[in-house]
């Protein structure tokens, strides 16, 4: 809603009933303020009428981007940058760094190649976003807190700066300022990817398990200590492929309880039935770990009991 303000914006949906309440009454915005705006967004279940973009900005959860595919395609050309904002380990994290892991894929994301065969490295550009927001109905967005949007460049060299042929890091994040929104070129997005991921990673399971907002985790000593413990493994993990976070861990819980009575996305997910993004948020994370001779049994303990959870809604 936000860039189609300033931005030629086409919002791609699967449903006939999302299409027409979007295309009839636009996407309704509530602010941290209270204030309710209505943001005008053209919107299509017909990725083909569409055609090759600029950008396409993926923005679901990552165990649906296989179910994606396919639309990408029908709106990327060659030059087409195409940038994730998800939460979690994505499935380019080891794309041109294959020596860091002993392989490039991640079976926990990636499970037979298909994201990588179909989304062509050189054209992502890593996006994270700390943006709090809830879905309260179609078409309508409850923006909570937040936040920063950083993006940056995976490929060979790192950086922010353009590349040949396509949009660039800087450019997006231009084009996301333009929107009002908080979008900064970083040098090195992996290094944003596990910081961020070092809250997600523990928070989300946690907030699922206890049914708690992230401020109320932080400010329960015991929970804010297992969160912490569960945030050093994922470091040590990020450690062992020489990534250095740009927070401390205590500047990240900081961070999260400023966050305040927000349930974490994937603690909306369960509440509303839907299938949790632990193999993106935990899943990766262990996977990464065994690989690399790391020990994180608090990240096993907490992942097997969240995935229980979520697999037991409602019994
Ligand atoms: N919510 C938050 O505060 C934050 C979320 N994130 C991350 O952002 C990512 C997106 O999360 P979030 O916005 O919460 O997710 P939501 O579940 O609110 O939205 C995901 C959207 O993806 C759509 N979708 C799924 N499959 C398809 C498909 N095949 N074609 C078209 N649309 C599809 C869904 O459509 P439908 O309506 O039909 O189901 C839904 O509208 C996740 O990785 C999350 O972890 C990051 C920071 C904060
Ligand atoms: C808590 C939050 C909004 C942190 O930015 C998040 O990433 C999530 O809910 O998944």
């Amino acid at each position: 809603a936000r860039l189609a303000a300033c931005h030629q914006v086409t919002l791609i949906a699967r449903r006939s009933l999302v299409v027409r309440a979007i295309r009839d009454q636009g996407i309704e915005l509530t602010s941290p303020q209270g204030q309710v705006t209505r943001h005008a967004v053209a919107v299509t279940d017909d990725p083909l009428s569409v055609g090759p973009q600029d950008a396409v900005v993926l923005c679901v959860k990552a165990y649906a981007l296989p179910g994606v595919l396919g639309t990408v395609s029908q709106l990327t050309g060659p030059r087409t940058a195409i940038v994730p904002v998800l939460n979690g380990v994505p499935w380019w994290f080891l794309y041109g760094r294959p020596k860091l892991a002993g392989g490039e894929r991640l079976a926990a994301l990636d499970v037979d190649g298909g994201l990588a065969a179909a989304i062509p490295f050189a054209q992502v550009i890593g996006g994270v976003t700390y943006v709090a927001v809830e879905r309260t109905g179609i078409g309508r967005i409850h923006h909570v807190r937040g936040g920063d949007c950083m993006f940056g460049e995976p490929g060979a060299g790192g950086g922010a700066r353009s590349r040949a042929g396509r949009l660039s890091a800087a450019e997006i994040a231009l084009a996301f300022r333009a929107g009002g929104l908080e979008g900064d070129a970083v040098e090195d997005i992996r290094a944003h990817v596990w910081t961020k991921l070092l809250g997600n990673a523990a928070f989300n399971p946690l907030s699922v398990l206890t049914g708690a907002t992230q401020e109320a985790i932080c400010a329960d000593l015991p929970v804010c200590a297992l969160a912490r413990r569960m945030m050093m493994e994922t470091q040590a993990v990020g450690e062992r492929l020489g990534i250095a976070p740009v927070m401390s861990i205590e500047a990240r819980i900081e961070a999260a309880a400023a966050i305040g009575a927000f349930r974490t996305s994937m603690l909306q997910d369960h509440l509303a039935g839907q299938q949790l993004e632990l193999a993106a948020m935990l899943g990766a994370v262990i996977e990464l770990a065994e690989r690399l001779a790391v020990e994180v049994p608090t990240l096993r303990m907490v992942h097997a009991l969240a995935d229980l959870r979520g697999r037991s809604h409602g019994d």
